[in-house]
């Protein structure tokens, strides 16, 4: 069977059986008869893409009255033959001389021709603008609409400002997601996240041009949702003490690789590692090794594929310095954005389907037909299904109580994760995240985590918001309260993600842990130097560092003798631009720029708005202004 054959068989079948079109093409069910010949990725790719550019190319289709001059054709083979022929510049995937590829290639000036007509109709001057508005659809179509592109800037590689003059030069900086997501597909605009530094977020329609960049293929742009962004800045690795940190359930490596390039950013001591363990030996940990390698941090991280994080010992030598844990463990995965939604599938007409509009009568017939169809779908939409977890395992539950068994189930493993994480002996800091949307893999693990004996012998307890970093500390959505058991504290220190309530994440959950007896206060506390934001031990140009008690540098002997030490200028001069619009006009957008044209951030890396700045009293308040409290909320 041909790959077309194969993906109108996969695109036909019913979607109430056998999961998703992801888990159909992937993991068929071994009940399947005949195993796929095509490669799946491609199966994949041809049966998303026809069915994005379904309702275009359904038009196309039949103003040319392809179907009753082609009877060998389906309304599915034709549509997918279509997609190939007018949509992909290698064509179709058939010999020159295979019946399906002639039945469209004889048709080619007219369905070209018909595809045109239908971009003007849609008001698109170009292909590139109908591709944009293609996508665009489709990701609404998802909950998309609430759905920018995310994506990180690796700092272990470049920075911000560095991609904003090339990569994504020529875009326009604004102040919110927002007006991302809502200005045109083909517009090019990003704004830079207020809660994570470093993270931009950018029009769907706009993927091409990451993926197409070389900074992108070299390891300095990195896709990740912004809300798989939390944990490792929840975290919030620290060079104090020369602590090192496990990402204990890694692959593929986002997390790794993010948590890396903060300690990284924040000058990570000499000896400082981080160790990523994966489970998987073969292709999740290729794909960690490959990841951590191309984002450049390979020289300080180490990856132990094939191994299981918790038969590691965590009494050996090798981990009496790790301070930090990142425990993101596999789970249901069902907070992730677009695993079952595809675009609605148009067909064209068949050839012997009238053109004219129904009578009443046969409106009528067909409606109650459809409303049929309808509620036995609803009957067997909820169960049963396929779960694919984030991990890529497939489970088939049948009822309810399969889907609570195979929560239980979970919850154990991810509670036996985190309460091995709690053993390493210098452990101070843990996260623990899920990208589920279950209490019972949240909430729920929480609760039992802090009531586990490990927790208790060891002085762990929740991160509670207030001790949480900028960015974290502000995000609102937080913990529910009724699956805290009431407890508000915990439940506020849990933070949490929704994929559809405008803020542009997929569902996501994180909480921290932090052992009372070694906690960042007190470990400062008995530190003699004073430290920066980012927790770095603060040093005059010579690298000499300053004493807390006296605020003198440490064998600085004229400051010693009492001579009065210059003050820092502590605020630079930064063009702020006239009252007004957050852009004022300038052309160089919401954010507050230095000399030399860089957006001015915080010790955080948050952007700074000229809003901000201007409310200021410009002789008191010189280290900052009013608090960045992120941009969505
Ligand atoms: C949710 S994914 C991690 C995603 C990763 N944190 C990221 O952001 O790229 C969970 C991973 O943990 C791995 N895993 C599951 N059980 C494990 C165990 N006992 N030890 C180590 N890794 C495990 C899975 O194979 C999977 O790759």
């Amino acid at each position: 069977m041909s790959l077309y054959h194969e993906t109108a068989t996969i695109l036909s079948a019913p979607t109430t059986h056998g999961g998703t079109l992801k888990s159909r093409v992937f993991s068929p069910p071994s009940s399947q008869k005949t195993p796929l010949r095509s490669p799946p990725s491609q199966i994949y790719a041809l049966a998303v893409e026809s069915t994005k550019w379904s309702a275009v190319l359904s038009e196309v289709i039949n103003a040319t009255d392809l179907l009753r001059l082609e009877r060998k054709l389906t309304p599915i083979l034709a549509l997918l033959l279509t997609h190939d022929l007018l949509m992909t510049k290698a064509g179709v995937a058939l010999p020159a001389t295979h019946g399906l590829r002639q039945s469209v290639e004889r048709h080619r000036a007219r369905l070209s021709a018909e595809l045109v007509r239908v971009r003007i109709r849609r008001g698109c001057a170009t292909l590139e603008e109908l591709r944009a508005l293609v996508e665009e659809t489709a990701s609404q179509k998802n909950g998309g609409r609430q759905h920018p592109r995310w994506v990180r800037v690796n700092t272990l590689r470049t920075t911000v400002d560095e991609q904003l003059e090339s990569t994504f030069k020529g875009y326009e900086v604004v102040a919110t997601v927002a007006e991302v997501v809502d200005s045109s597909p083909t517009k090019k605009v990003l704004c830079l996240d207020g809660n994570v530094p470093n993270l931009l977020a950018l029009p769907q329609g706009r993927t091409a041009d990451i993926t197409k960049s070389e900074a992108y293929k070299g390891g300095m742009l990195i896709l990740q949702d912004k809300a798989s962004c939390f944990p490792a800045v929840l975290l919030d690795p620290r060079p104090d003490g020369d602590e090192d940190l496990i990402d204990g359930c890694a692959a593929p490596g986002n997390k790794t690789t993010h948590a890396a390039a903060i300690l990284e950013a924040r000058g990570r001591g000499a000896t400082q590692k981080v160790f990523a363990f994966e489970k998987d030996g073969h292709k999740r940990a290729a794909t960690l090794r490959d990841m951590v390698r191309r984002a450049g941090c390979d020289d300080f991280t180490e990856v132990f594929g094939g191994t299981d994080f918790l038969r590691v010992d965590p009494d050996a030598d090798r981990y009496a310095r790790v301070g930090y844990l990142l425990l993101d463990p596999s789970c249901s995965g069902s907070g992730i954005v677009g695993r079952d939604e595809l675009p609605e599938l148009c067909l064209p007409r068949g050839p012997n389907e009238k053109t004219t509009p129904p009578t009443t009568k046969e409106k009528k017939g067909k409606k109650r037909k459809r409303e049929d169809e309808n509620d036995q779908n609803e009957g067997k939409k909820e169960m049963p299904v396929m779960v694919i977890d984030d991990d890529g395992e497939t489970t088939i539950l049948k009822s309810q109580a399969d889907l609570r068994t195979r929560i239980t189930a979970l919850a154990t493993f991810q509670t036996a994760v985190v309460t091995h994480a709690m053993r390493f002996p210098a452990a101070r800091r843990i996260t623990y995240s899920t990208c589920s949307v279950y209490a019972g893999e949240n909430e729920h693990v929480v609760l039992r985590i802090l009531q586990s004996d490990v927790a208790r012998q060891r002085g762990w307890r929740i991160l509670e918001r207030k001790e949480q970093v900028t960015g974290m500390k502000e995000w609102p959505v937080r913990g529910d309260a009724d699956a805290c058991g009431g407890d508000l504290t915990v439940a506020d220190a849990c933070i949490r993600t929704y994929r559809d309530d405008g803020r542009g994440t997929m569902g996501f959950f994180v909480a921290g842990f932090v052992r009372d007896s070694d906690s960042d206060d007190e470990e400062r506390e008995g530190s003699p130097f004073v430290r920066d934001a980012e927790g770095r031990i603060v040093r005059d140009e010579n690298g000499i560092p300053t004493l807390r008690a006296t605020g003198l540098k440490a064998v600085d002997l004229d400051k010693m003798e009492g001579e009065e030490e210059e003050e820092e200028s502590g605020s630079e001069e930064y063009y702020v631009g006239p009252e007004g619009d957050e852009d004022d006009g300038d052309g160089d957008g919401p954010y507050v720029r230095d000399a030399e044209g860089r957006i001015v951030r915080d010790a955080m890396g948050m952007p700074t708005l000229k809003s901000a700045v201007r409310g200021r009293d410009p002789e008191g308040d010189k280290d900052g202004g009013e608090e960045w409290d992120g941009f969505d909320d």
